[in-house]
Parts: C-alpha cells; sequence; structure tokens
C-alpha cells in the first residue's frame, strides 16, 4: 500500500479552505497536516508535501513564494495571478528544481470545459461577451474565471484575424457596457443566493450560441483541487490552469 501525502491547507478558514480541508480529510490517499489563516506562522507548513492555498489576491505570491522556498508542491485556487505575478514565481521556482506549483482560475470540470468551448467557437462569432455571476461575499472583479475566459477568446480570434467586436457605443458615461479585457466585453454580477456562475454569449448573423456553467455548491470544486494535489508533484515548475492536467492539452 503506498505511503498517505501529507496535505496542509492556507486561507484554512474561509469558504474554501475549510471545504478543501473536508475534502483532505475525506480522501483516504491523502491525510490533513495543517491549517493556516491569516497571522499564522507558516514555518514547516506541518510537514506537508502539498499544500492547496486559497486566500485572497494580495497574500497569495508571498503564501506560495514561501511553500516553494520550503520544497513544497502548492496547488493554488487564489485568483489575481497577473503576468507580473506570473513572472516572479517563474523566478522563484527557477531556482527549486523539482517543485510544482499549479495555479489554476476554476477547478470545476465544467467550468474548465466551459472555457475550452468558448476557445473553439471564438473564431466561428464576430460578437462575443462574458458574464460572470458570484456571491455577494466575492471581493474581486472581473472574476478570475471571466479574466482567463476572456484572454483565452481574445488569443483565439486573434489568431483567426478577428477585429474588435461590433459595438456602436459612444456614450456610456456610468459603464453600463462593463469592463474590456483583452478587449472583450465582461458584466459582473453580485447577488445574494449564488455561489459561481458564468455565461459565454456568441453571435453570429441570425443566431447566438450560450455556454453557461453553474457551481451550485463549492463541493463542486473538490475533485479537481484533489486531482491537483495527486499531480502537482509529477509536474515541476508552474502551470496555469488544471487543464493541463487532465488531458486537454492543445
Ligand atoms: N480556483 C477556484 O476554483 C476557486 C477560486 N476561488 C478563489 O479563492 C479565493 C478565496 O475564496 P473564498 O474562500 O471564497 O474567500 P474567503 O474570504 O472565504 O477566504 C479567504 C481566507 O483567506 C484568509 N487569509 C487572508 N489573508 C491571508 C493570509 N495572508 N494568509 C493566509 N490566509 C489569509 C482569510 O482569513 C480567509 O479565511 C478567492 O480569490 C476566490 O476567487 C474561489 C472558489 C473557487
Ligand atoms: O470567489 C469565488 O467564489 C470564485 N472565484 C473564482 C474566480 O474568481 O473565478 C472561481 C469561481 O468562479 C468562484
Amino acid at each position: 500500500m503506498s505511503e498517505s501525502t501529507r496535505v496542509a491547507v492556507i486561507g484554512a478558514a474561509g469558504r474554501m479552505g475549510a471545504e478543501v480541508c473536508r475534502a483532505v480529510e475525506g480522501a483516504d490517499d491523502l491525510t490533513l497536516v495543517g491549517r493556516f489563516d491569516q497571522g499564522d506562522d507558516l514555518g514547516d507548513l506541518g510537514g506537508a508535501q502539498v499544500v492547496v492555498e486559497f486566500s485572497v489576491p494580495d497574500a497569495s505570491p508571498a503564501n506560495v513564494r514561501h511553500c516553494v522556498e520550503q520544497g513544497v508542491h502548492v496547488v493554488v485556487g487564489t485568483t489575481g495571478w497577473d503576468e507580473a505575478r506570473l513572472g516572479s514565481l517563474r523566478g522563484t521556482l527557477s531556482d527549486h528544481d523539482g517543485v510544482g506549483v499549479l495555479i489554476a482560475p476554476n477547478f470545476a470540470i465544467g467550468a474548465i470545459l466551459m472555457m475550452r468551448f468558448a476557445q473553439e467557437a471564438a473564431r466561428f462569432y464576430e460578437s462575443v461577451e462574458v458574464i460572470e455571476l458570484h456571491h455577494p461575499a466575492k471581493v474581486d472583479a472581473p472574476s478570475g474565471t471571466a479574466a482567463r475566459t476572456a484572454s483565452l477568446i481574445a488569443a483565439a480570434r486573434a489568431e483567426a484575424g478577428i477585429g474588435d467586436v461590433p459595438d456602436a457605443t459612444t456614450q456610456d458615461p456610468d459603464g453600463a457596457r462593463g469592463a474590456r479585457v483583452d478587449g472583450i466585453p465582461v458584466h459582473s454580477v453580485r447577488l445574494r443566493g449564488l455561489v459561481a456562475h458564468q455565461e459565454v454569449l456568441l453571435g453570429g448573423v441570425g443566431e447566438m450560441l450560450t455556454l453557461r456553467h453553474d457551481s451550485f455548491d463549492r463541493t463542486s470544486f473538490m475533485p479537481g483541487v484533489l486531482a491537483g494535489v495527486r499531480a502537482v508533484g509529477d509536474h515541476p515548475g508552474l502551470t496555469v490552469g488544471l487543464e493541463h492536467f487532465l488531458g486537454l492539452d492543445d
């Protein structure tokens, strides 16, 4: 029988961190060895082999750096990893051969597939808009998932030689047309009762394709998080997106 993998959770008191602790405790091949939250000394991370990090965007880079410097693999769900932060993490990883970090904006299988389908569909449609809908306690907008979806769509459009989305708006003093991520309109809704939802609307002449994903419960993220925990040690360096661990590489 193979040994159980020792796992610690950073952000353990939060909505996602608490769910991850429950999932790890329920897995036969994993042992929860540490729960850390704001203000805790991360130290040796309780002897963990893998850390799961769900905190806040401004704290995540330092937490992840600490883990890498301890030689511990990390599965990161926290949002806010822009190119500057990723670049700095790549630098840290270059000094720690063999350590793996997985950063995934969304661990729900349906959300990963939605992003992939949106990327596939993008070159066939002149118009596209992303609408993300979340619980009102979410601190960041747009969601990490929406930002990544928009970036993937924009890259697919650029590769296909499609120009800007058509939009005749010349007056929008209150920002009613939403944000733009890589030129793609993104709209954020915050509503009591919701967890995490997204629609991608793709419009062509006389038709619309709607791609929608709903996470009704945070358990939806757990199979992906556990898959990341089990695989991250076999993927040294930085991986962005769980799809790379699921055989969904291009
Ligand atoms: N990748 C994915 O599938 C998902 C990602 N998320 C992202 O995960 C993050 C956390 O989301 P929630 O759990 O809903 O937030 P939350 O606010 O419930 O939990 C965050 C936790 O981090 C703790 N924290 C704050 N500063 C810290 C620090 N310096 N060190 C350690 N812990 C610290 C807080 O005390 C809190 O317990 C967000 O960025 C969210 O967008 C959320 C759901 C799914
Ligand atoms: O804060 C959340 O809840 C979520 N955050 C992630 C994001 O910003 O995309 C993933 C999921 O949408 C839930």
